[in-house]
This record gives C-alpha cells, structure tokens and sequence, in this order.
C-alpha cells in the first residue's frame, strides 16, 4: 500500500529577516550577541559558523525567543513580527524525544502540537518514509542507535513541514548513509522552498547543506558569503576558470605564491587552445600581485 500524500501545505513562504538581534542571558556579565543582522530568503540555506562559545546555538534560540534572557532588535519571517510556531521547526543541538516512546509515536505527538487534527495521521506517515524511518517506526526510541535516534529528532521537528528550519549541528553521530540522507533531504526543503539555518563545526556539511554561510565573531555577522567563495577563502584556494569553444572549465588549485607560480599554472593548465576567463583567488597579496601584472589585469575578480 503506497504511503498517503502529505497534505497540501498551507505555507507560507518567506525571507527571515534578523536586524540588530541581541541577547544577553541572565546573570550574564555581557551579551553573547551584540547586534546580529542577517536574511535568509526562501530557497536559502545559510550556515552558521563560529568557534566554541561564539554563540551559535544561543543565536537559533534566540530567533525564537527560547531562552529566557534579554533580547533586543527585530526578527521577522515573511514581514511578521509574531509568528506562529507551526512556520518553524527547530532541531536543537541535544536530541529531544521520549526514550521510552517508539519513533512513530514521538512524531505522533509532535503533529498533535503542530498540526490541525486531520493532518496528524498523514504528517507522520510522510515524514516517516521523507527520513527512511519506516523500518524502526515502532522501536522504542531508547533502543534506537545514536544516529537514528539524531534522525527521528529531525524528523519530529520538522514532522509539521515547516517554511524556516533551524538545524543546530545536525550530522552529529550520523553514519555516511544517514548523514547522506539528510543532505539529500536539506536540498530538497530548499527547493520546496524552504528557507534553513544550519550551525555544523563540519566545513563539509557547510558545503553541502548550504548556499551561504556567515562567521559569527564577538557576537556579530562578521562575514556573510556565498558558500563556494567563503570556503574557498578557508582553503586558500584559486579558483581558474577557462573556456575552449564555448566550453567553460573550472579548476581549483593551491593559491600560488607568487605571480610567476601562476604563470606556470597558466601555461601548465590553460594550453594554447583555451582562454584564460576568470581568476578568483582569496589571497590578498596574490590578489594585489595580479592586479599590478599588465598581463593579467582584468581577470582578478573583487572579493
Ligand atoms: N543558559 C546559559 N546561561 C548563561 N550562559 C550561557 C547559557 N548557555 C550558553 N551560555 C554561554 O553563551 C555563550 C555562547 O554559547 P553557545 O552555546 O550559543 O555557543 P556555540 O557557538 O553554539 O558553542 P558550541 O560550538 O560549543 O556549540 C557561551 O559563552 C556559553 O557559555
């Protein structure tokens, strides 16, 4: 018998808007977020990067005023100031289910929170099969292994198939297929249209859950990038596009040192038939080198 079809949803889809959002908690001596702006529109997904204590996960809490504490600044999704919670799902960091319940029925009782009572049965059934938990549907979840106990927690939060989804370092104890699973399922939210905030310590779940991504230092948006350009910017990397014929070729090198290093880059990567189309480096001096190089001026594009 073939699952029932989630019901339609009622989404409401929409840009996150977060404008000087600061939070303080109590007792505190200072603020972990001290005028924290962003957008996150439909379709975007937008990683969320920082060291420890940096405040990522106050951050997402903070979004949906979680935690008790002083918040200031406005947060908005689809222009509204109040929202209602079924347009949020929100996957905290530490799993948060009945161990004592089976799969099935801690998404049953999340769909009863968030769900009107004809979606309940339908909500579950899909995501259910949307995460592969069929098969461990009615385990205990106390019985489940770290990994699909990670799972059914994402499931249940998101059981509601909410617009905005907030997923606080998600891969945590995920095996490859699971963790597979889940970038499988994030690109799919995003184009449904959904818009996701991930925090991960992972370059590579950055990679590949996200379109862009922002640094968070003492409290504030210190960056905020495309995914490609920022993680080319963690790796130092040269990115030397070419065309032949109409056909472009991207290759990513180890930033040269030196202008006459890529020189030979040119001549070694870029024979005679192609033509040179674009340099993008993340190094500045590199960047300065080639700038001053009559050859190549023109061809370094501007971080
Ligand atoms: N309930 C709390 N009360 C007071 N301070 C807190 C509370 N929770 C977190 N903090 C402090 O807020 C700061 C930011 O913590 P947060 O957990 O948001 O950082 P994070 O970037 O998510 O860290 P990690 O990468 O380790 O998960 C830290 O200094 C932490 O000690």
């Amino acid at each position: 018998m073939s699952a029932p079809a989630r019901p339609a949803p009622t989404r409401m889809r929409g840009e996150l808007v977060v404008e000087g959002l600061s939070f303080q908690y109590p007792r505190a001596e200072r603020p972990v977020l001290r005028g924290m702006s962003l957008r996150v529109a439909p379709g975007e997904s937008v990683g969320v990067l920082g060291p420890n204590g940096s405040g990522k996960s106050t951050f997402l809490s903070a979004l949906l005023e979680a935690r008790s504490g002083h918040r200031e600044g406005t947060v908005t999704l689809a222009g509204a100031r109040a929202w209602r919670r079924e347009l949020v799902g929100y996957a905290t960091q530490e799993v948060a289910l009945y161990p004592q319940l089976t799969a099935a029925e801690n998404l049953r009782h999340m769909a009863r929170i968030l769900c009107p009572p004809e979606r309940v049965a339908g909500a579950v059934t899909a995501t259910l099969d949307e995460f592969g938990l069929r098969g461990r549907a009615h385990e205990p979840v106390h019985r489940l292994s770290g990994g699909w106990q990670r799972l059914t927690h994402l499931a249940a939060s998101f059981v509601h198939d909410p617009p905005l989804r907030l997923l606080d370092e998600p891969t945590t104890a995920l095996d490859f297929e699971t963790r597979s699973r889940l970038v499988e399922l994030t690109r799919r939210w995003r184009i449904d249209g959904c818009a996701l905030l991930v925090t991960s310590h992972y370059p590579e779940d950055i990679e590949q859950m996200c379109t862009h991504a922002v640094v968070v230092r003492d409290g504030v948006v210190a960056r905020h990038a495309p995914v490609p350009e920022l993680m080319a910017a963690h790796r130092r990397e040269l990115l030397l596009e070419t065309t032949d014929a109409g056909t472009s070729r991207q290759r990513r090198l180890p930033v040269p040192r030196t202008v006459a290093e890529l020189r030979d880059y040119l001549l070694h990567h870029a024979d005679g038939r192609e033509r040179l189309k674009e340099i993008r480096t993340t190094g500045a001096r590199l960047r300065d080198a080639l700038a001053a190089d009559p050859h190549l001026r023109g061809a370094v594009d501007d971080e």
